[in-house]
């Protein structure tokens, strides 16, 4: 998805960088950026398969806050992304299969027993992509509002939300998880 969406980008020589995070606003939603558009959402389907596997095989631990509320919020932006032709979704399926690949490598590696010590690089690649969405949507809204405009403004309204709060929870993880039990570790030895 990632590599078929950068193509998308670069091989259609009408479109522009600026065309990836500001669609104008009579965008047709079809050809190559929408196909991709669509598997990205078939794919978050898919992932939801995830959360039904982790409740059959009775792993309730796993089930936190942050992957209930991810898992059960993403169908829903992701239809939004589609509905209202959202600019700047070429650069979110880009980022997040990105970090999915590698976050899926993680624990693909954790079930194979070979548990990574870089645990810590997969939070701070989500949270870099969080943080690299609201640069982009800085550029995107000045190019809506000094601009031609650009398409899907409400759907970034929620997409902005709907990142924030990811944000803020992967923030509370990494503090728990990392920062807290480095602190910990110091005051032990
Ligand atoms: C490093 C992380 C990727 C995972 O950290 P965690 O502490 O949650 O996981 P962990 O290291 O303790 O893993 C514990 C065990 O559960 C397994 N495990 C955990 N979650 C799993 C999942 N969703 N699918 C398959 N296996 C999973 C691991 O293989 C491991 O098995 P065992 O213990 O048996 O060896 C972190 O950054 C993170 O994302 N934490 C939030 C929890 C989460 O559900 N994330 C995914 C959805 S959010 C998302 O995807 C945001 C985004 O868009 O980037």
């Amino acid at each position: 998805m990632a590599v078929g969406c950068t193509l998308s980008i670069t091989s259609d020589p009408t479109t522009r960088f600026f065309n990836a995070i500001c669609f104008p606003v009579d965008m047709k939603p079809s050809g190559p950026l929408f196909f991709w558009a669509q598997v990205f959402y078939l794919s978050k389907i898919l992932e939801f398969g995830d959360t039904i596997l982790i409740i059959l095989g009775k792993s309730f631990r796993r089930l936190s806050f942050l992957h209930v509320y991810h898992h059960a919020t993403v169908l829903f932006v992701c239809f939004i992304w589609l509905q209202t032709r959202q600019s700047m979704f070429p650069l979110g399926v880009l980022t997040n299969s990105t970090v999915h690949v590698i976050m899926y490598g993680y624990f693909f590696l954790c079930a194979v027993g070979c548990r990574p010590r870089w645990k810590r690089l997969v939070t701070d690649f989500q949270l870099v992509q969080f943080v690299f969405g609201f640069g982009i949507l800085a550029l995107m809204l000045s190019q809506h509002f000094f601009g031609s405009g650009c398409s899907g403004i409400w759907g970034i309204y929620c997409t902005a939300a709907f990142n924030g709060s990811l944000l803020a929870l992967f923030f509370n993880f990494r503090s728990k998880n990392y920062v807290k039990k480095t602190t910990e570790m110091i005051k032990l030895s």
